[in-house]
């Protein structure tokens, strides 16, 4: 990476700020000058704000009444491969550029003056009197003279007081001294301790080195079968990335398995790598900002906004469980991970992995075109062999309305709860129950600002809104008709279904795995190592036992409702109903005994359900995509979703109705709008919904024909215009 640019003292930098005004602005270069890309801290109106040197100043202002530069912040200047992520991001996204270079300043403390801590090393002088705690605190020092201890560490190592150190340091026999907060993450060896892999393995991991050694762009589908061994397979790309003096990045897409995966690269690369997600301590993120920016860090493994650390030579990004919808971001700037993965990797030469064992169809059918390289496992590593899957039809199940695990079900668990062996209950509901109605008059709770029913949590003891957040307690007296007694839960959540198996299986150590029920991430981890080592022998678990898990003594799955899915409008139901329920079936039998998954249906004929038993996954695949083709939606058309949002519903309908009338933008390049109609979700926090949806051919430049559209309207500040761009959700 060579220098950037410098700008000396005075003359004029244009600056974009993060998070404020959508605007280049101009400043004067501070004393002492700066570069290009550097991070600065800037005047704006009354306030500081944190923004970048972005290019040359417009030149356009009274160059008297330029502001200046405030200072330059202590970061690695951005370089011009991210600035140009950022602006392609932001285009494609239509997301403004000051919003898109927030994501890329969110370091905690970036503006802070560096942060320094005292550490302890060995002084000159002797001290007057050697007593034996004295003594063990020199041995420790002079054993490890290469490490920078802090007053803790030294003192624990020794086994004495902290005062003890003080004492020394009093006597200059132990010097204090100021350090650097953010050091550097220990080295990684590329070549510490690989394991044997299978030729199928060894076959992939060869592909993916080439790959990336080649040093250019690329993006691989690996796609293997539920314990293939994808991660000890792109685990070689990342050595073959280290090997380089490259950085690589490997998104999870679940909080929840970062620590097995931790676990993993020590294994493989002798050292833990830089994490960077929500979990993480805001200590421990700034160090990773600024080790990432300065090469101090290798490898990081993150969720997606890791996407946007200032990475100096990134070789290789992994996506792993990329068919996962959570690497679609949800809330305010609306992004798809792994998409976004492909842009940054394109842009700075690096080489994409995409690893799942059941693709998205948009990735599928790129590497059906091509686009994408193509790599797959076939069988499980070792003796494991792939779940048998079998339906039980539940039209023939004799089951009360308020029961949902079927005799058969019930009894294929107790005959692994016989041999101590696990079983996996899957029911894709939080909480104990989804409805609550009063018997007497049919109301059913919901919730005050949202068009959304209330979710009964009894482990929280609350009613949850999983809309808005927003909780409150039971009521003692139906709020409609005040009736006492009356109100009763309806459907089944995963607490519910932890107490009918409770009862079913009398004795039998039943757990529950869902997000709610830790307070925090290590509780969650323990109760997943604990599940691991054989602590259970019934697991009643959400979506967040789905993905990557590995308990070896699961032998039996069995899903609770396989239709949950299916209903619903959404274009992916079909896609993401394959996607759960293999993944799902995939955690049994991942050891020596094989395992079987039972899906619970009352349409063992549909086709998807069909498919999902049979196991033709290119059978699927293709026939989606053909389906997808006709409908001319994604991956074969565009999409783009438009809400509208205010707490006046006139407001968002009268513009609603102006947007589609006016659509002649969107008309010229062969764009269809449709709407405007209330969102299915029509009120969430009190704002009033409508939705649009744009559509189009695949080769029209959306986003162009779209900025020129929306321009047209004067959006009043109380309604909020959000653009989703191949939206996954239409709620
Ligand atoms: N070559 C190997 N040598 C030893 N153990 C291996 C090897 N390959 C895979 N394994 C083990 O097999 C198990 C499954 O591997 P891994 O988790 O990588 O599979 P996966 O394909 O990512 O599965 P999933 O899609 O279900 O997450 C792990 O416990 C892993 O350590
Ligand atoms: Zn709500």
């Amino acid at each position: 990476m060579g220098e950037q640019r410098y700008f000396q003292q005075g003359e004029i930098v244009g600056v974009l700020p993060a998070g404020a005004l959508d605007r280049v602005l101009d400043y004067k270069a501070p004393e002492g000058g700066c570069r290009l890309g550097a991070f600065v801290e800037v005047p704006l109106g009354p306030r500081k704000i944190v923004g970048v040197v972005w290019k040359e100043g417009a030149g356009t202002w009274d160059p008297a009444k330029v502001r200046s530069i405030k200072r330059v912040l202590e970061a690695t200047p951005m370089q011009p491969n991210m600035r140009s992520f950022l602006t392609r991001a932001a285009e494609y996204t239509l997301t403004p550029m000051s919003a898109m270079l927030r994501l890329a300043t969110r370091a905690p403390g970036l503006g802070d003056t560096p942060a320094m801590r005292k550490i302890y090393r060995l002084g000159a002088n002797v001290p007057d009197r050697l007593t034996p705690t004295r003594e063990r605190v020199l041995q420790v020092l002079k054993d490890y003279p290469s490490l920078s201890f802090s007053l803790k560490e030294v003192a624990d190592m020794a086994g004495v007081t902290p005062s003890v150190v003080k004492g020394l340091a009093k006597m200059g026999a132990v010097v204090e001294a100021d350090a650097p907060r953010d050091t550097a993450y220990p080295k990684l060896d590329p070549s510490y301790a690989g394991k044997t892999l299978s030729p199928d393995q060894d076959a992939g991991a060869r592909q993916l080195r080439s790959a990336v050694a080649a040093g250019r762009y690329g993006t691989t589908l690996l796609k293997g079968v539920t314990g293939s061994g994808k991660t000890e397979v792109y685990l070689e790309a990342v050595a073959e990335c280290l090997a380089q003096g490259r950085q690589a990045l490997v998104l999870l897409p679940e909080i929840a398995l970062t620590s097995e995966f931790l676990t993993r690269v020590e294994a493989r690369f002798g050292a833990r790598p830089a994490e960077w997600h929500s979990g993480v301590t805001m200590a421990e993120r700034r160090r990773a900002w600024k080790m990432v920016g300065e090469g101090g860090a290798q490898l990081v493994v993150g969720a997606r906004s890791a996407l946007f650390l200032p990475f100096q030579n990134l070789g290789l990004i992994v996506v792993d469980e990329e068919h996962d919808t959570s690497y679609k971001q949800e809330d305010g700037v609306l992004y798809n991970a792994r998409d976004m993965a492909v842009l940054r990797a394109s842009i700075s030469a690096a080489h994409v992995v995409l690893a799942t064992a059941t693709p998205s169809l948009e990735s599928w059918v790129n590497a059906e075109q091509g686009k994408y390289a193509k790599l797959e496992l076939k069988s499980r590593f070792g003796p494991a062999v792939m779940p048998q899957m079998r339906a039980v039809d539940m039209r023939d199940q004799d089951l009360p309305s308020d029961r949902w695990i079927s005799p058969a079900l019930a009894d294929a668990v107790r005959s692994r709860i016989e041999k101590s062996e696990q079983s996996l209950l899957f029911i894709n509901r939080r909480g104990y129950a989804p409805i609550t109605l009063c018997r007497a008059c049919g109301h059913q709770i919901g919730c005050d600002d949202c068009d959304a029913r209330m979710v009964e949590h009894r482990f929280l003891k609350r009613l949850v809104c999983h809309q808005c957040g927003e909780t409150k307690p039971m009521p003692a007296v139906c709020p409609s008709c005040e009736a006492e007694d009356k109100l009763a839960p309806v459907g089944p959540g995963v607490e519910r279904l932890t107490e009918e198996a409770e009862a079913l299986f009398e004795g039998a150590r039943v757990v529950t795995l869902s997000s709610d029920h830790f307070g925090s991430a290590r509780a969650m981890k323990e109760q997943i190592e604990s599940i691991a080592a054989g602590d259970a022998d019934v697991i009643i678990g959400t979506q967040l036992v789905a993905k990557g898990h590995n308990f070896p003594k699961l032998t039996l799955v069995g899903v609770i409702d396989a239709d949950l899915g299916l209903q619903g409008s959404d274009l992916r139901a079909a896609e993401r109903t394959f996607q759960l329920m293999r993944q799902v079936a995939g955690r049994a039998g991942r050891a020596e005994v094989a395992g079987t998954a039972l899906l619970q249906t009352y349409q063992p004929d549909h086709p998807v359900i069909r498919s999902i038993l049979s196991g033709d996954e290119d059978g699927f695949w293709a026939a989606e995509a053909a389906e997808r083709e006709a409908a001319g939606v994604p991956p074969y058309g565009r999409m783009a979703g438009i809400i509208l949002s205010s707490e006046n519903v006139q407001e968002v309908f009268d513009l609603g109705a102006a947007m589609a009338r006016n659509d002649g933008p969107l008309r010229q390049v062969g764009a269809t709008v449709y709407g405007p109609a209330p969102a299915p979700i029509a009120r969430i926090r009190g704002r009033h919904r409508v939705r649009m949806l744009v559509k189009a051919d695949k080769s029209v430049p959306l986003q162009a024909a779209l900025s020129r559209w929306t321009a047209q309207f004067k959006i009043p500040n109380s309604v909020r215009l959000a653009i989703d761009i191949d939206p996954q959700s239409f709620f």
